[in-house]
């Protein structure tokens, strides 16, 4: 186990391993802690491009939420440090790295497989909302996969604490679109069930191969389809899928299925045992 209380970590403390992946701000490494044997990955993110994008803030509130949850479907961040140049996080690793990769390969997943990744990813919203965090940032790039093929919810990037009303339009519509819920892209005041839209346009594309509302290089016309939900569910898809993704794909925020009913629709429950 990495040492649990606020010890002060160092490069020193570690054995840097291969890269697993390459970040907009760095690499990350695989990564063993020396007197444990603990082995992690090791996000290192470069001060000046972190300056340079105004981001430290918003890395500073990733690492302080971050690393104060405890969910087996949520990656863990050990803790952090930093040198003259780089911040370096501890990050539990994600043995079988990201979905989005199993998601291109296999093109689209069986239903048994994206009901269980759903019910995974209700249990760890459920948790998270519990502690007023809302993700807002649910897509296959920031999932990734434990040793067990479990999901894990990493990239906290753009999570926040409830109750932080700031307009962060600029950054978030630079980005691609097809995640965000119709309250964002209008620019609209936003809480936790924005996750619950993200977490419809998952399921669509788990088993879909793509976004409902994506559309070659338009955004005006992606922009459109969202706010209008201009949903096409194609005929593969079971019923109860299908009921799922309408549950969730709502314009009106309030109507969205709420967690507890998306873990015990009948999607879930025919594909996944519940908790006992
Ligand atoms: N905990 C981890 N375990 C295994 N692989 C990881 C882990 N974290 C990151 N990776 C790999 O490194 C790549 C880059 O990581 P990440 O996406 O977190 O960086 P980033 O894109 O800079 O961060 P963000 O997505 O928050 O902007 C990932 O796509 C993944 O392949
Ligand atoms: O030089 C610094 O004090 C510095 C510290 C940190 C930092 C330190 C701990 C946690 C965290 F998330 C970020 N981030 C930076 C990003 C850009 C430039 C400088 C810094
Ligand atoms: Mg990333």
């Amino acid at each position: 186990r990495l040492s649990q209380e606020r010890k002060q970590w160092s490069l020193s403390d570690f054995e840097i391993g291969r890269a697993l992946g390459k970040g907009n701000f760095g690499q990350v490494y695989l990564a063993r802690e020396k007197q444990s044997g603990f082995v992690v990955a090791l996000k290192v993110l470069y001060k000046k491009a972190l300056a340079d994008s105004k981001v430290e803030r918003q890395l500073r509130r990733e690492v302080e939420i971050q690393g104060n949850l405890r969910h087996p479907n949520i990656l863990r961040l050990y803790g952090y440090f930093h040198d003259e140049t780089r911040v370096f996080l501890i990050l539990e690793l994600a043995a079988k790295g990201e979905l989005y990769k199993e998601l291109q390969a296999q093109k689209k997943f069986p239903e048994e497989v994206a009901a269980r990744y759903v019910a995974q990813m209700a249990n760890a919203l459920l948790y998270l909302h519990g502690k007023r965090v809302i993700h807002r940032d649910i897509k296959p790039e920031n999932l990734l996969l434990g040793l067990k093929g479990e999901l894990k919810i990493g990239d906290f990037g753009w999570s926040v604490k409830t109750g932080v009303t700031e307009s962060r339009r600029r950054k978030t519509l630079c980005g691609t679109l097809d995640y965000l819920p119709p309250e964002i892209v209008e620019g609209r005041s936003h809480n936790e069930k924005v996750d619950l839209w993200s977490l419809g346009i998952l399921l669509y594309e788990m088993l879909c191969g793509n976004p409902p509302f994506e559309e070659e290089d338009s955004y005006e016309t992606t922009y459109r389809r969202i706010i209008h939900v201009d949903l096409r569910i194609p005929d593969h898809v079971s019923k109860e899928a299908s009921d799922l993704i309408k549950k969730l794909l709502v314009y009106k925020s309030v109507e969205r299925l709420p967690l507890r009913s998306v873990i015990l629709h009948p999607f879930v429950t025919k594909h996944v045992q519940q908790a006992k």
